[in-house]
């Protein structure tokens, strides 16, 4: 008998409300999953903000998007070539080095996929479009957002707009791929609320003077503006614990580790 994941069952049930997985309450549906008692279902449906008399085929969208986003998180489905697909985000405030964290993780690992976003910014010395971003005007970024083009979106730093273009990601989880986003803290947290099973990594600095160190070494911003991205740096900074997994980079190449270690452990 083949066994039917928990995903496949709420799968069925929103298809088809009248069906019989449509018709289970979402207490007997969470106890039908072995790790699952009593205890642990009721607490699971009061963080979910599910009543425990609701039927599965009956959950409006918001309850259908924390039930996938739990059960994703808790027992992801292997892609179509068994592999585990996951949605990362890399955030973490100004010059702390998540580009170069970034830019290394795809270097040595080239199965994952780095998502380029859009850009209002206009390209530094060296960017080339489609690389480091896809660099658009005002509006053509109006555009993107009118046709629901983007995953999430930002003015960042109160200056520039930017955005993670919605399909490629969608084909690269869909083929089963690691998908790594490296945006802002207002992206992270629109991705988490659209995609609840997203891991949510925060990258830190050794130190804030180190931080500065390394934006004004980096040389790409005046004084204005440097001083606009380090306030935002401390807002950021302020936000941390609302990520899943916290890293230090010290090092390029042992972060940047670090990152791919938490992708590929199984979720929690
Ligand atoms: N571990 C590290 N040690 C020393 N310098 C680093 C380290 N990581 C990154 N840097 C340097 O810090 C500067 C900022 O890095 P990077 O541009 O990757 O930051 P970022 O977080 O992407 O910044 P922003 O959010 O402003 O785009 C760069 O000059 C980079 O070479
Ligand atoms: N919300 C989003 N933030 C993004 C995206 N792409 C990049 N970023 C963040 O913007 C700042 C500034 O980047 P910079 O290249 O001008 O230094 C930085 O924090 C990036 O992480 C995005 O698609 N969405």
């Amino acid at each position: 008998m083949r066994v039917i994941s928990p995903q496949e069952l709420l799968r069925r049930a929103l298809a088809d409300p009248e069906s019989p997985a449509g018709a289970m309450r979402v207490t007997e549906f969470l106890t039908s999953i072995p790790a699952i008692g009593e205890g642990k279902r009721d607490r699971i449906l009061n963080e979910l903000g599910i009543s425990p008399v609701k039927k599965l085929g009956g959950l409006g969208a918001r309850q259908r998007r924390a039930m996938q986003g739990f059960l994703d998180e808790r027992w992801p489905e292997p892609g179509p070539r068994g592999e585990r697909s996951r949605l990362v985000v890399l955030a973490g405030p100004t010059a702390v080095g998540k580009g170069t964290v970034a830019a290394e993780i795809k270097a040595q690992h080239p199965e994952i996929h780095l998502s380029v976003s859009a850009t209002t910014r206009p390209p530094r010395p060296g960017e080339a479009d489609g690389e480091h971003y896809f660099f658009v005007d005002d509006a053509e970024f109006d555009r993107l957002v009118a046709d629901d083009e983007l995953l999430e979106h930002a003015t960042v730093h109160n200056r520039y707009r930017y955005g993670t273009p919605r399909r490629p990601i969608d084909e690269a989880l869909e083929a089963g791929e690691t998908v790594l986003l490296e945006i802002d803290l207002q992206g992270a947290r629109q991705v988490r609320a659209a995609e609840p099973s997203a891991t949510l990594v925060f990258l830190l600095p050794p130190s804030w003077d180190e931080l500065v160190h390394r934006l004004v070494g980096r040389g790409t911003e005046g004084a204005e503006e440097r001083a606009r991205r380090l306030r935002t740096a401390k807002v950021e900074l302020a936000s941390q614990n609302e990520f899943d997994y916290r890293v230090v980079n010290e090092d390029v190449a042992s972060a940047a580790r670090e990152v791919v270690e938490l992708v590929k452990a199984p979720a929690r």
